[in-house]
């Protein structure tokens, strides 16, 4: 099947239209990061970098750590950005845009998510990190894809559930991490949880400022909620569709972030920048030995 030129969109250079990038620009092992004033603080431990670009918020280099290559991408805020970083990446993997064909050799990419995020519980602090064992999707992404097969349908209805959540938002979708990736980060002083990917920073994270949030009692409910001994435990924007589209995609992925907020105790980092440094040192050399 040949794709369209308005499916598949290429720029005039061949490179794919957001994040301005041709397929040999990437390396198999991907890091994303939010924020792309974070692209340089991982990349400045490499030891060199091949390649860089930016295109809106998407901006990328490509280098080598410790001999390992690796491309490192800000995607922004949000799986709006997600959806597009996803799709792009797997194209520049898995699509020949000469022929503008799908691949018959598939590459499965390592994508590693080095964010930012708020815990819920009390026992995990400002300025730890945490890896997601699981997402659990406020934001309505994966239900866009055929996805049933994926999600653990059973633990979405205890949530609906446990939270009275309201018809007018969309079924939350709880999607695993990638085990073998999730088993090669974890290590007893990193926590581990269940991550709640947000639509929104504010009344969807339950912040209140002017405006008040449909359910004021939403992150209480999250704090209590159990299901088979496991508990959410952070807030963030990503996750979800990071673990969504991977795992559609055939791609293998884990989401690790620094806790900045602790929304139970009503505490935030006062050094960020520390713990956001202190993560990208640990994982880069987990990252090397993959
Ligand atoms: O720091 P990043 O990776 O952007 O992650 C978190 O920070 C942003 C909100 O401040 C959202 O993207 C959230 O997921
Ligand atoms: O509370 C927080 C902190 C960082 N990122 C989020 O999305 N929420």
């Amino acid at each position: 099947m040949t794709l369209a030129p308005s499916e598949l969109i290429l720029n005039k250079d061949r490179s794919i239209y957001h994040l301005h990038l041709l397929p040999e620009q990437i390396a198999d092992t991907i890091i994303t990061v939010g924020d792309p004033d974070r692209v340089e603080s991982v990349t400045k431990h490499f030891d060199t970098i091949e390649f860089s670009t930016q295109k809106r918020e998407f901006k990328t280099q490509t280098g080598s750590f410790k001999g390992k290559r690796l491309t490192v991408i800000s995607t922004g805020i949000g799986t709006d950005n997600i959806d597009i970083v996803l799709n792009e990446l797997d194209a520049l993997a898995n699509i020949d845009f000469e022929t503008r064909s799908i691949k018959k050799e598939l590459i499965s990419l390592n994508i590693i998510r080095l964010g930012t995020s708020g815990s819920i519980q009390q026992q995990i602090p400002v300025d730890s990190i945490l890896i997601s064992k699981k997402a659990l999707g406020f934001d309505a992404l994966l239900h866009f894809y055929k996805n049933e097969s994926l999600r653990d349908l059973a633990f979405e209805n205890a949530f609906v559930e446990h939270t009275n959540w309201s018809p007018e938002k969309s079924k939350p979708y709880c999607i695993s991490a990638n085990q073998e990736l999730f088993k090669h980060f974890k290590e007893e002083n990193i926590f581990s949880g269940i991550t709640a990917t947000n639509i929104g920073f504010y009344g969807p994270q339950g912040r209140k400022l002017r405006l008040k949030t449909q359910d004021t009692q939403m992150n209480k409910k999250l704090e209590s909620f159990s299901y088979s001994g496991e508990s959410i435990t952070n807030l963030e924007m990503e996750t979800s569709g990071i673990y969504g589209l991977s795992l559609l995609l055939g791609h293998k992925a884990i989401s690790i972030n620094a806790i900045l907020a602790n929304r139970t105790k009503e505490t935030f980092s006062k050094n960020p920048s520390k713990i956001v440094e202190d993560m990208i040192v640990w994982a880069l050399d987990r990252i090397a030995i993959l």
